[in-house]
């Protein structure tokens, strides 16, 4: 943001030996590639939703671990008649069964062990009952209607690999398969840092002030990485503070909004270039948010830093946060979703355009007017479509979701 002028010497500083404007799909990458991942834990099932197998999830369980009714009725042996001899129920021990003799039928209910002789399980919809005898009311073979012993899982069946996001299915299957804890990387601690004189941190602002969107909407943001945040802090215009900021060791990676780009109240670059931080990314060639970087500190901490303009640190996020975020926690990233952008998109010249887009019916729509300093139209967006300078009207590109 301006500030009033001064004395004092101008903040910037070029990230040294890192080209500006780096091309989006390198930055891109580098952020994906650039991290080691963070150590493994051990963590409880109801702790490990959203976070990353460091190690292959495998099955301790046998599945069903007996030969299992999968209906309710009787499970029958030899040919009908059949005269009941007994019950079974689920999670019960057999009455009176032990292995079946052909021309008898025990009542059975679903996941209730089917004893041994039995040759099907007749539902009951399809039992004539009279007295203590049981016929089928349609002729001809059907389905036995039994779970067969292991025939979902055995022991030592990959659930899922090393490097798959911890979905509430995959908790589920881990629980089914005997699982108590799962083997993920730790949640990278992330560190909200949002800079500006200007910025408020609630209610309207008055002219000349400005409502923090940043801070809300990373911290949205992070929700669906795995990661974790580690303090929101909103810092004004001074490199000391700002580089106060960067202190700690509770934090793995600090994202520092409203400081990245060439004005006299833009820190970051003065800030990290005199910790000696290491430069990856200074500059994407994109619109919008072209002043985007990325550096690592000697303590191996990672700088995220995003434009203030809201849009174009969405940009950011989706450019060099989210696969950083995703790296740390050595998780494997889809290849993104492609598909046919409809509506007007102006590519730019210099390199990437990031275009929100709604997804309907097998295809994208670009929403129109999106500018940098507004999410109004990215509000309801699903995603942001990745569009070369060489891009002609319809055809596919990559979409990056925004949710
Ligand atoms: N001479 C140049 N000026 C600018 C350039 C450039 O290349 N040369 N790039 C422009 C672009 S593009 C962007 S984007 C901005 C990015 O600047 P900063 O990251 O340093 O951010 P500020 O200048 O502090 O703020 C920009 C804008 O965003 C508002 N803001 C800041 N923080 C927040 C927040 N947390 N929530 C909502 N809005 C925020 C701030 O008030 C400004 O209006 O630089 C251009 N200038
Ligand atoms: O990144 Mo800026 O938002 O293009 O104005």
């Amino acid at each position: 943001m301006p500030t009033s002028p001064g004395t004092d010497a101008h903040p910037h500083t070029t990230a040294p030996g890192v080209p500006a404007d780096l091309p989006w799909h390198r930055a891109h990458r580098l952020a994906a590639t650039l991290p080691v991942p963070l150590p493994a834990e051990r963590v409880p099932l109801d702790r490990a939703h959203g976070r990353t197998l460091a190690e292959p999830a495998v099955s301790a369980a046998l599945l069903p671990g007996t030969d299992t009714a999968a209906m309710d009725g009787y499970a029958i042996a030899g040919p009908a008649p059949w005269r009941i001899t007994g019950r079974v129920l689920a999670g019960h021990p057999a009455t009176d069964v032990t292995a079946m003799a052909p021309g008898t039928a025990v009542e059975i209910a679903t996941g209730a062990p089917v004893p041994p002789g039995a040759g099907a399980v007749l539902p009951i919809e399809l039992c004539l009952v009279e007295g203590d005898t049981v016929r089928p009311s349609e002729t001809g073979p059907g389905r036995t209607h039994i779970r067969y012993t292991g025939e979902d899982l055995t022991p030592g069946r990959l659930l899922a690999p090393a490097g798959a996001r911890v979905t509430a299915t995959l908790t589920g299957l881990a629980a089914h398969a005997g699982l108590d804890e799962l083997t993920v990387r730790r949640s990278p601690r992330v560190r909200l840092i949002a800079t500006g004189d200007e910025v408020i941190g609630s209610g309207v602002p008055a002219p000349g002030q400005v409502r923090d969107a940043l801070t809300p909407l990373l911290t949205a943001l992070l929700a669906g990485t795995g990661a974790t945040l580690a303090g929101a802090a909103h810092v004004p215009d001074r490199a000391e503070l700002l580089a106060e900021s960067l202190t700690g060791t509770d934090w793995d990676v600090a994202v520092v909004t409203g400081s990245s780009s060439v004005g006299r109240a833009d820190h970051l670059h003065g800030v990290l270039t005199r910790a000696g931080a290491r430069w990856h990314v200074d500059g994407v060639a994109c619109r919008p948010g072209h002043p985007q970087a990325l550096a690592r500190l000697g303590t191996g901490q990672w700088v995220v830093g995003l434009p203030g303009n809201p849009y174009a640190a969405l940009v950011g996020a989706v450019t060099l946060l989210r696969p950083l975020l995703d790296a740390l926690q050595g998780r494997t990233r889809p290849a993104p979703l492609r598909l046919p952008v409809a509506g007007k998109v102006h590519p730019y010249d210099g390199g990437t355009r990031l275009v929100p887009v709604h997804l309907t019916g097998g295809h994208a729509t670009a929403i129109q007017g999106a500018r940098p300093a507004s999410l109004l139209s990215a509000g309801t967006a699903d995603a942001l479509a990745v569009i070369p300078a060489d891009w002609t009207p319809g055809a596919p590109a990559d979409l990056l979701p925004v949710q």
